[in-house]
């Protein structure tokens, strides 16, 4: 590591603690009631995009609650995919999921798609994925725990989207307001949304990484 990368590295690692305090001081009326106004300006794009198929997390820790969205989308018959952690390599696999009931007990904690559900091929890929996070700005930087999955799955879409397969991908950070700060640190491997959602409204970000 150069000492350029030590002192993002530590400057990441204190942003970390501190946003992780910011996110678990608020009051959890007050997350409930933020979570449920950003699924609505979430609800209200998705129904005029209409994309089909969405990728989502399973809330854990004080995480925007983005579950009356998931639940609202397997009621309009959208296909829902969500992650599976693989600690050892570092990467998400990715499985529909059609109810609560198919989920175990993942790493970290996590609810998550048992073994035994298949992974999706690259090129049934969603076309919206939503990102759950420490901190946002509102370039489309985004912190999270530190471990790169979302990272990575942002770079293997964009290795996909060389041959064509997933280049319209739309991410889409979902956080409170008080989440949100002037400039995230970016590494040149981290992933910038598209958008980013709050229980303000839809930030449209600049084009990824100008
Ligand atoms: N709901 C949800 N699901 C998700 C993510 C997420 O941020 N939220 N992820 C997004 O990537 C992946 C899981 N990533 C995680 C990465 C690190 C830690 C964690 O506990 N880290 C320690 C830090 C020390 C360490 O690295 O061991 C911590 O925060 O205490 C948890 C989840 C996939 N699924
Ligand atoms: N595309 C990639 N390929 C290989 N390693 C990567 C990639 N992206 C990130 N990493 C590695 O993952 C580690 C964590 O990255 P970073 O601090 O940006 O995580 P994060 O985005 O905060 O975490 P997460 O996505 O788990 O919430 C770093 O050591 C980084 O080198």
């Amino acid at each position: 590591m150069t000492d350029g990368n030590l002192q993002l590295a530590a400057s990441k690692r204190e942003l970390r603690r501190r946003a992780a305090a910011v996110r678990d001081g608020i009051d959890p009326a007050r997350r409930a009631e933020w979570s449920s106004l950003a699924c609505r300006h979430a609800w209200k794009w998705l129904e005029e995009t209409g994309a089909k198929s969405l990728m989502f997390y399973v809330p854990f820790r004080s995480e925007l609650d983005t579950s009356p969205l998931i639940e609202w989308c397997w009621k309009e018959k959208r296909e829902i995919i969500l992650p599976r952690v693989h600690a050892g390599s570092g990467e998400l696999s990715l499985h529909k999921v059609k109810s609560w009931n198919e989920l175990v007990q993942g790493a970290y904690g996590i609810p998550e798609p048992a073994e035994t559900s298949p992974a999706i091929r690259e090129e049934d890929g969603p076309s919206v994925v939503f990102v759950p996070g420490l901190a946002f700005d509102d370039r489309g930087g985004r912190l999270g725990y530190g471990r790169g999955y979302y990272d990575r799955l942002w770079a293997n879409f964009f290795r996909g989207s060389a041959s064509g397969a997933r280049a319209n991908t739309v991410w889409v950070g979902t956080a409170y307001g008080a989440q949100m700060l002037p400039e995230v640190p970016m590494d040149v491997h981290d992933a910038y949304m598209d958008m980013v959602i709050t229980e303000e409204g839809m930030l449209y970000c600049q084009a990824k990484g100008d």
